[in-house]
Formats: structure tokens, sequence, C-alpha cells
């Protein structure tokens, strides 16, 4: 028997496992490295993070990604190189930071590697009857497991719209295992690139949880920042705070089908993205509009469309907590605009929970890889977009 075979077989059976969660996401940023140790499955599942860094993309690497990225046409050559090299360089990341951490390769039993989305088109968006629901993410799990000596698990999303799904969010999987609470109503926001949100019932009843995109996050912030500050964001939300929001530039922004389509759905930055906003300007005549009115208007953009999605699960009366996560809950433009739109809400962060809300995505990821070992499959109920499935494809080191 193949001796890495035997070694899963074994791990199904250990009280805990050791696995590396990776995430690198729509914000291009870096790559979110967390070592977790997980026990039990589905939700019975509990999860220690041990350690948690972000190691910044540099700019010859996003430069890279961008001709790719969220493009209808690319140079495929480009795109063909960059999946093993993406998949060698995260490898080499993971074995920097073990080294950090003064631990081990052979004391880490899995890699959880989500790998670098490059495009998502699910069919609302693709249009094309023909085709199923779409998304690639590159930096081949093989060579993970192959710079790393670690067995890896990764490409978590085909098998999700293999099954019915859209390929996203795959939140909801994690969210409900280690966060939901008998007693608590629970609203898990994740502002990242694109922003979604998990709901959580006081009820903890399956069937009635589950993910949504809300659309952009800080993906147009983003953008922004690099257009008119020449930094990669806008840190702390400085220049969105010095301006006003233009209404109709704002309401040229919301004119879109997709806040109106029923959860769960998916979106990215094809849609969301540069030409969108372009669109949006012309449409409002805000071309003289400031940097600082464009980014406050943005921000409001963003914040309204979280929080109209979020008021559509609010039962009215009753109490809810928000526990932020992702890149956007260090943006006090933001989160503030956000509060300010939900009085019936209590907010906090996901730290509060023991899970770091910089880290919750690559956590998700370990936690996948352990319900594919441990073959736990948990019912949602027969709601679409969230199938009863494991996921993630297994690479073997030698
Ligand atoms: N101090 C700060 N001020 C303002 N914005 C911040 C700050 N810190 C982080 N951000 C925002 O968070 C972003 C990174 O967020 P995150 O790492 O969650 O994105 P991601 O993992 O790529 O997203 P996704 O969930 O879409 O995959 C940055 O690009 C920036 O917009
Ligand atoms: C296709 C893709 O990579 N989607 C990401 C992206 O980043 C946020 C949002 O859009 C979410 O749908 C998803 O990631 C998280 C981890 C998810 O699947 O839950």
């Amino acid at each position: 028997m193949n001796p890495h075979l035997q070694r899963l077989y074994e791990l199904a059976q250990a009280p805990t496992r050791r696995i590396v969660g990776l995430m690198s996401g729509t914000s291009l940023d870096g790559l979110d490295i967390a070592l977790c140790r997980v026990s039990g499955s589905g939700p019975a599942t509990q999860v220690t993070l041990d350690a948690f860094t972000t190691i910044p993309y540099d700019e010859p690497i996003k430069a890279h990604i961008r001709t790719i990225f969220a493009k209808d046409q690319i140079e495929f050559e480009t795109l063909c190189l960059l999946n093993p090299y993406i998949g060698r360089l995260h490898g080499q990341l993971i074995l920097d930071s073990l080294r950090n951490w003064n631990i081990a390769p052979a004391d880490v039993d899995l890699i959880a590697s989500h790998g670098q989305t490059v495009y998502h088109a699910p069919k609302r968006q693709h249009g094309r009857p023909e085709f199923p629901n779409a998304t690639l993410q590159i930096g081949d799990g093989d060579h993970v497991a192959v710079t790393t000596g670690i067995i890896t698990l990764s490409d978590f999303r085909q098998k999700h719209i293999a099954a019915g799904g859209e390929g996203a969010p795959l939140a909801v999987y994690g969210d409900y295992f280690m966060f939901s609470q008998a007693g608590e109503n629970r609203i898990l926001l994740n502002m990242g690139g694109i922003a979604n949100f998990t709901y959580l019932p006081a009820d903890e009843d399956a069937s009635a949880v589950f993910t949504t995109d809300t659309g952009p996050g800080n993906t147009l912030l983003d953008a922004c920042a690099r257009q008119f500050l020449g930094q990669p964001f806008d840190a702390d939300g400085q220049l969105a705070m010095n301006g006003q929001v233009n209404r109709p530039l704002l309401n040229a922004l919301k004119n879109n089908p997709f806040f109106d389509a029923p959860f769960p759905k998916t979106t990215g930055p094809e849609v969301f993205g540069d030409e969108y906003v372009q669109s949006a300007i012309q449409r409002s005549q805000a071309e003289t509009i400031s940097p600082a009115d464009r980014m406050a208007t943005l921000v409001q953009f963003s914040a309204d469309t979280i929080t109209e999605a979020i008021r559509r699960v609010l039962r009215p009366g009753e109490p809810y907590v928000v526990y932020m996560s992702g890149g956007g809950m260090h943006n006090p433009a933001l989160t503030r605009a956000i509060q300010a739109q939900l009085p019936q809400c209590r907010f906090g962060r996901t730290d509060a929970l023991g899970i770091s809300g910089d880290a919750k995505e690559a956590v998700l990821f370990a936690v996948l890889a352990n319900e594919c070992v441990m073959g736990s499959t948990t019912s949602f109920g027969s709601r679409e977009g969230v199938p009863t499935v494991s996921m993630g494809k297994i690479s073997l080191p030698v």
C-alpha cells in the first residue's frame, strides 16, 4: 500500500489532525497561512489556531496574476505557467513559515490549499445555458505536496459545483461547525475583496443556514486607492472619511440585478471591477468628483449592499450579533457605515469566538480538508447552493 494512503487512514482515526490552511483571495494582497489543530468533524469540529501569518505577494507576482485575473481574454501561456508557479510558491512560503514557527514539516499532517481564484463564472453571470456554473483556482496541489513533502488537499470548489453549487461561498461549512451557538442569532460577515455573510439562527437549524456573497467588499476601494493614492488600500479609511457620498453615482452603482437575486449567490471582480465603476461614473455624470468623494461613495456602495442583504434575514424585534472578519473590518469608514445601518445588531469580530478575523478563511479550508479525510457530510437540507458533499482533491508528495 502507498504509505501516504496508510497515513491518511491513520489520520482519519487520530483524535487530532494538524492542518495548514491556506487562502489567497480576491484582494491579491498575499497568502494567508493558518496552522490549525482540528479534532472531530461536522458540528462536533473543534479548531485551535496555533499560528497565523499573511505573507504579502511581491509586486512582480501581483503584476503577473493581474495579467490574467478576472479577465475575459488572457494570454494562455501565462495561465499555464502560473499554475505550477503559484503551487511551488505557496509550498515554499509554507516551508518558510513552518521554519519561523519551529515546526518540522513532518509534524504537519495535511495542507489545505485554496489556490488563487483567477476567474469565477456562475451561470447567472455567464448567461450561456449550455454551460454549468464554473470557477477556476490555480496553484496546483501536486506542486504544493511535492515542494513541502506534506499530503495536500486542494481545488475544493470544483466538487461543490459538481454537486450543484456555484463553487462558493464555502464559508457556510466552516462557520456552521465552528461558530453556530444555540440561543444567539449570529451573522458572520466577511469583508474581503468580495463580501459575504453566513446566517446562523439561534435554533441551530442546519437547513436554514447559508452563506451568500453580497457584492463588493474592498475590491473597488483598493482599485481606487491604487489609482489616486498609489497605495494598495486606503489605510484606515482616511481618504473615504474626507469625502462626501455622491448620490447619483451611488444609485448608478447599485443598479444591478445581482443585488435582487435570491440567496445564496456568488459574484466576483469579473462583474464588480474597474469597468463597472467607469460605466456608473459615465451614467451618473460623476467624472469630475474628487478622489475622496469617489472613495466615500464606493465605501457607501459596499456598506449599503452588505446591510441591505443582511436586513433580508433579520426578523423584526429579534437581537442579532454580527461577527466581522476579513481585511475590511480594519477599515473604519466601512465598518461605521455598516453599523449605522443595522441598529438591531451588536457588532464584534470573530476573534471574540476564538478565531482571528484575519485567519478565518484560511481556517475554513483546514476544516474542509478535515471533513474530506473524516468522510463526514452534514446535510444543510435541500437548499440550492449548499450541497451535501465533501470537497478537496488529494495530492501525495511522492
Ligand atoms: N488598515 C486597513 N485600512 C483599510 N483597509 C484595510 C486595512 N487592512 C486591510 N484592509 C483591507 O483588507 C484587504 C485585504 O482583505 P482580505 O485579506 O480579507 O482579502 P482577501 O482574502 O483577498 O479577500 P476574499 O475574501 O475576497 O478572498 C486589503 O486589500 C484592504 O482593502
Ligand atoms: C470564487 C472565489 O474565490 N470566491 C471567494 C471570494 O472571496 C470572498 C467571496 O468571493 C467568497 O465567495 C469566496 O471565498 C470564501 C472563502 C468562500 O468560499 O466562502
